[in-house]
């Protein structure tokens, strides 16, 4: 294949159709093409000597980048090339087409996450091109069923490191974003690295009751029983933990950017706090922070029009706030539907996640910080914060104790829609800026800790 531009690699990206179905369908066609994809755009990384690279799982892609100092503990970059499933409907451009048009690539996978599948490997290219040979030793991990969580790809690649007794100074995922737009009334765009991760419970909610001719139908059908102690759930959100997150740390951060009152009321969280957490709960974003949230993601009941339904069956979606555990959100449902006709199936449960250091001395978050602040110097706020959704860095816990989430990208209430929505799109500057920040950060962390000039510009 010829040389593609640097924004082309995208759309040929985009174009494959890598998507994850459900726990155990994936498409393994589209998986196969998008590895020799990745070999035919990127032909140094794979053929220079001291880049390993391995096919973990079937499809997943594990790089190895030896660095010329052993004495340097090496760290690793996570993007995933899997996709969730992507209709048509609602698209303005077909999503697996890769149009690029008005300075923007649309598709499936432009936010998440081939576009840091392919910025990485970009950068890497780029810097092998330039003749560069790094420092410290990185590892570049790429799961292809991050969406269905991981279990094929980044559960085998950490394994896999561990039997070979690999500790990692940290791991950069994706996850948190600049974000601009989210807070009203704060024009300027701050950057969160996300520190740690809320759990996630999937729970099946069964009423089962005795089926009949629906001419003569009992006071309650499995349908109402189940339909009332759902509605039950929406109705009661999960308590609001605000005083006890990382959340009062991030707005304390924030507050000197606010006009008055605004920082005076978040740099006086132990007065204010009360008000300022239910400002937040309000925006159904921001929610998402400060709780456990509750989504009802599928009912299945009934068999025929004339038949009383013999069960009915809804799953529910919690993401678990790090200040609890799965067991104290099972316990408060419980409490909440209260009716022992409803049986409770836990169908995967897992815990948040520990909190990763942010303190100057936390290499992995101080080299972020460092470089954000030379790619994005309009960007004055960089703080840790809390990702809300769930991302391959989980399986990798037994690797190291710092995991940062961070996508080197502007996100807005509009675009955060788009992801595992529609329209989902990347500027082609916001692109070329994810591949400078991936080519410094290499390069950042090769230099010992203070910044010092780049051997390369890009
Ligand atoms: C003051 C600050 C305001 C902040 C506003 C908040 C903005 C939020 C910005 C970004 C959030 C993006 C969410 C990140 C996506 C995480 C990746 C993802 O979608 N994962 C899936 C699938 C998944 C992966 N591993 C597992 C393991 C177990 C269950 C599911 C998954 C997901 O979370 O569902
Ligand atoms: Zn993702
Ligand atoms: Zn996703």
């Amino acid at each position: 294949m010829g040389r593609k531009s640097c924004t082309g690699v995208v759309t040929g990206a985009i174009h494959i159709p890598t998507v994850s179905f459900g726990p155990k369908e994936i498409n393994t066609t589209a998986l196969a093409e998008f590895g020799e994809y990745i070999r035919s755009v990127f032909p140094t990384v794979f053929k220079t000597s001291f880049v390993q690279h391995e096919v973990i799982g079937e499809y997943s892609h594990l790089f190895t980048v030896q660095g010329s100092d052993p004495s340097l503990q090496p760290y690793m970059l996570l993007a995933h090339s899997d996709v969730v499933p992507a209709p048509d409907e609602g698209w303005e451009v077909p999503p697996f087409s890769g149009l690029e048009r008005d300075g923007f690539i649309h598709g499936r996978g432009t936010l998440d996450n081939k576009n840091s599948v392919m910025a990485i490997l970009q950068a890497l290219e780029l810097l092998l091109l330039r003749n560069y040979i790094p420092r410290r030793s990185f590892f570049i991990a790429l799961g292809h069923d991050e969406e269905i969580s991981g279990h094929n790809g980044a559960q085998k690649i950490s394994a896999l490191l561990q039997a070979r007794g690999v500790q990692l100074a940290f791991i950069v995922d994706e996850g948190n974003f600049i974000l601009d737009g989210f807070i009203p009334n704060l024009k300027k765009p701050f950057a969160i690295i996300a520190v740690t991760e809320k759990g996630a419970i999937n729970l099946m909610l069964q009423v089962n009751t005795t089926p009949g001719h629906s001419s003569a139908p009992p006071k309650e059908t499995s349908i109402g029983i189940l339909a009332a102690a759902v509605s039950r759930l929406e109705q009661t959100p999960m308590p609001n933990m605000f005083g006890s997150g990382l959340l009062k740390m991030t707005l304390q951060e924030l507050a000197h950017e606010f006009p008055f009152p605004t920082n005076i009321i978040l740099s006086n969280l132990w007065l204010f706090g009360p008000l300022v957490s239910r400002l937040i709960e309000r925006n159904y974003i921001t929610n998402a922070l400060v709780r456990t949230t509750t989504a009802l993601t599928m009912f299945n009941a009934g068999v025929k029009v004339n038949v009383i339904p013999p069960v009915a069956q809804a799953i529910i979606n919690f993401r678990v706030d790090p200040a609890q555990t799965v067991q104290e959100v099972l316990e408060l449902v419980k409490n909440i539907v209260a009716d022992n006709r409803v049986q409770f199936h836990v169908l995967s449960a897992i815990d948040p996640l520990p909190v990763s250091p942010s303190d100057h001395q936390a290499l992995g978050y101080q080299l972020l910080r460092q470089t954000i602040r030379s790619v994005f110097p309009e960007v004055n706020i960089v703080a840790p914060g809390v990702c809300i959704g769930n991302t391959d860095s989980r399986h990798y816990t037994n690797l190291t104790t710092s995991i940062y989430r961070f996508n080197p990208l502007y996100l807005n209430p509009q675009s955060f829609q788009s992801i595992h929505g529609i329209n989902e799109k990347i500027s082609v500057r916001a692109y070329e800026t994810q591949v400078k920040f991936i080519f410094e950060f290499i390069q950042n962390a090769d230099t010992d800790q203070e910044p010092v000039p780049h051997l390369h510009e890009l």
